[in-house]
């Protein structure tokens, strides 16, 4: 298949119909104060989805609680893709909604795995509040780091839920110290287990000074009882804990501390809800979500401390005007205000279904209506919303009206993951959009047959629409597709999708890490771009210097204009910058993109017939070129960090195996009789570790791994690379040298 062909068929199957099942409902309207937007982020199988499954059950969402690959085959809700309950993995983020006590909570589950981190981007950068559930035996991971990472660059408030205290090893208290060590969390418990383990019977609340156990075959009867004598004395001392880190952290309490006053219940609970509104506190709560315990009066706190859609500031940039300013967007609920909704995720359909598109949407300020007519911010575009809908899993229930502060669904949307809309064409702003970090691993992808190209290119064109960091790209040196990913496991599983919902049989090569190449030493450049045959000329000169920037910047690259005068006239910036964007896509070293440098313009050279956009874009491809001959460059790969944790016995043999992977490691921490180790590994030298790890551990020893920066590679890995590279161009040069000869 052509690459023209190929473009073209993906363009073609952008808009593959989707959902057809949505179901009426009537949709209460609750006032602001009632309403909750939460996300339940965690490390890989921490229980999220069996948390999400407790809360459904017990909000009476669904009549039937199923577990997480459970025995009877039918899954969590939460998960409802095959895959996702065949492996007992969350792939996608799912939304859904449920009462409790009066209030509108909407919950997004998220995926664990560091492959699918978007889909956790892409949810805490809309929801108001999270539960960040860590497991009581591996305690603070890998992946805990990045939600982390994650909560604070959208600033999100969040309360802690410790899962799992049923299991051998469980120790909250050590969760709780590496949340403080780790993330640097101002934590304390507001609930402590009775009994831990096989004994775990349920839990105390420090500031009711109550004892709540679950009983009834689901746990669905919490009763409430005095706390066991054996109890009351660590609840005092816990209890004055609380307060103390609450004192030190909310001012009100602080005073009253400080003057050696009591505070009342209702003050506790008051100073926890601003230190967590204000992420100055992260309170602790316990329980086995598996085992049914602790789900309901973590649901009671979500309402109480977890913020209303009004407690946090959401703002917009004004579109309009020379200086782009920030808005602060109103919350209330009523059409009142203009309608501004961000679209945080798109699923763009499946085969045979009849629908359009379905676009997630959190309304930020004003209403929308059934039959409204919107514009998108980006391409000011108008689109008419046809169905309105919210989420339960994999259900479409229709409402007809959303406001300030829900989140919903349209069909029909014109628009891309990030998109705002707005209802009035001169209202125009825009919200910030969703962190999309880079692509690392790449794999050449392929159908086996030549029949289902166009199912395939469908395929293709759905899935890198609904998730930013799946990306085709055509190489043209070698003509086949790459596909490009965050890791193994995402590329997999989109490879089977595309069989199973597709019935498209693929090919897909060995996975390839994302090389980059990268500048060693600073270099001027100083390029004339002339040309002169016949008719309008072309002319066009940038002077400057191309600086390697710092290791913490490898993956990316910066821009800037330090000239002054109208040498190089400021409406040919622009075009400049696009085209470094094509000279960066392809080094000459290896043929991989260039990152980790910085274009500094200090001067250059217009003519006043011959200057145009195309004239400065080819000088700035050209002043790249320059300082590929003339520069010393360099192979930069993605490191990983990586996380084991394996019986102690086996400690020794991980670490050679890591070695042998040339891993520093970089912290070893044991606990009973498993230890966890960190180390950081090249990510080409990943592959096949998981099979390693475990035929060194006996099948016990599991990792995690997430991308922390480029590094230089090792120098026998650059000369095999450029080796490769040379080769791969001498072939591609015969053929097309034979391909003129039979011409
Ligand atoms: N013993 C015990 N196991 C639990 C508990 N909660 C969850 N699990 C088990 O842990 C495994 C992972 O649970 P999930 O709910 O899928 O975890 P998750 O965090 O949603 O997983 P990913 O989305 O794939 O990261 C399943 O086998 C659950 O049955 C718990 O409280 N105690």
């Amino acid at each position: 298949m052509t690459p023209r062909l190929f473009s073209h068929l993906v363009k073609q199957y952008r808009w593959i119909p989707f959902r057809t099942f949505a179901v009426k409902r009537e949709s209460k309207h609750y006032p602001l104060e009632k309403i909750r937007n939460i996300g339940i982020s965690a490390h890989i199988d921490s229980g999220k989805t069996t948390l999400s499954e407790r809360v459904l059950f017990y909000s009476g969402r669904i009549q039937a609680m199923h577990e997480v690959k459970g025995k009877d085959s039918v899954g969590a809700t939460m998960d409802s893709m095959d895959l996702e309950r065949e492996r007992g993995i969350t792939i996608q983020s799912a939304a859904t909604y449920v009462e409790w006590k009066g209030h509108n909570i909407n919950i997004i589950d998220t995926p664990g795995h560091v492959d699918f981190t978007v889909e956790v981007e892409r949810s805490l950068r809309v929801l108001d509040g999270a539960i960040l559930v860590v497991c009581s035996v591996g305690g603070v991971q890998s992946q805990t780091i990045t939600v982390n990472r994650q909560l604070n660059r959208y600033r999100v408030p969040f309360l802690t839920f410790i899962n799992k205290l049923d299991r051998m090893n469980a120790n909250p208290s050590r969760a709780m110290d590496q949340l403080k060590s780790k993330l640097g969390h101002n934590a304390a418990f507001v609930q402590i287990p009775m009994g831990l383990e096989g004994n775990f019977k349920g839990i105390i609340d420090l500031i009711e000074r109550k004892a709540f156990y679950f009983n009834g075959p689901n746990g669905e009867e919490v009763c409430v009882e005095e706390i066991p004598e054996q109890y009351k004395q660590e609840t005092e001392n816990r209890r004055r804990d609380l307060i103390e880190t609450i004192s030190g952290a909310d001012e009100q309490l602080g005073e009253m501390f400080l003057h050696e006053e009591i505070p009342n219940e209702q003050q506790i609970h008051d100073a926890i809800r601003r230190c967590v509104i204000t992420r100055k506190f992260n309170p602790i709560f316990v329980g086995s979500a598996l085992k049914n315990k602790g789900v309901q009066p973590l649901l009671d706190y979500v309402t109480r401390y977890l913020p209303n859609p009004a407690e946090v500031e959401n703002v917009a940039l004004d579109e309009l005007g020379k200086e782009k300013k920030t808005i602060k967007l109103d919350p209330t609920r009523s059409f009142t205000a203009p309608f501004v909704g961000f679209a945080f995720k798109i699923e763009a359909g499946g085969r045979n279904t009849s629908a359009s598109q379905l676009t997630y949407v959190r309304v930020y300020q004003g209403g929308v209506k059934r039959g409204d007519t919107l514009y998108n911010i980006r391409t000011l575009k108008r689109t008419r919303v046809s169905k309105l809908v919210r989420m339960h899993s994999n259900k479409a229930e229709e409402i007809d009206e959303a406001y300030a502060g829900d989140i919903c669904a349209f069909y029909g949307l014109d628009c891309a993951t990030g998109d705002t809309f707005v209802n009035d064409k001169a209202y125009q702003i825009s919200m910030e959009s969703i962190f999309v970090p880079d692509p690392v691993i790449s794999m050449s992808i392929k159908c086996s047959s030549s029949t289902d190209v166009e199912k395939f290119a469908a395929a293709l064109a759905r899935f890198t629409r609904e998730d930013p960091t799946f990306r085709i790209v055509y190489d043209e040196d070698n003509k086949e597709s790459i596909a490009m990913g965050m890791g193994e496991l995402q590329l997999d599983i989109y490879a089977q999708r595309i069989q199973r919902e597709y019935g498209v049989k693929i090919e897909m090569g060995k996975p390839k890490v994302s090389f980059r190449e990268s500048l060693v030493n600073p270099i001027k450049f100083d390029y004339l771009h002339k040309k002169q045959s016949g008719g309008a000329g072309q002319f066009a000169r940038v002077i400057g210097i191309l600086e390697p920037l710092s290791p913490d910047k490898f993956a990316t690259v910066e821009f800037s204009d330090e000239t002054s005068g109208t040498n190089v006239p400021s409406q040919f910036i622009p075009a400049i910058k696009k085209g470094l964007i094509r000279a960066y896509e392809k080094g000459s070293l290896s043929g991989n993109k260039i990152s980790g440098v910085k274009f500094r313009l200090q001067d250059g050279d217009n003519h006043i017939v011959d200057s145009n956009e195309l004239a400065f874009m080819l000088a700035a491809d050209g002043a790249i070129k320059q300082t590929q001959e003339s520069g010393q460059w360099q192979i930069i790969e993605p490191v990983m960090l990586v996380e084991i944790n394996a019986p102690c016995e086996f400690q020794s043999a991980v670490h050679s195996l890591v070695i042998k992977r040339f891993g520093i490691v970089s912290g070893i921490e044991p606990r009973e009789d498993w230890f966890t180790m960190l180390a950081e590994i090249p990510l080409n030298d990943m592959f096949g570790f998981s099979t390693d790890i475990r035929s060194h551990t006996q099948g016990k020893g599991e990792f995690s791994m997430e991308y922390v920066r480029y590094c230089p590679v090792r120098a026998d890995m650059s000369n095999k690379i450029i080796q490769q590279y040379q080769q791969s161009l001498d072939q591609s040069q015969q053929q097309q040298q034979q391909q003129r000869r039979k011409n």
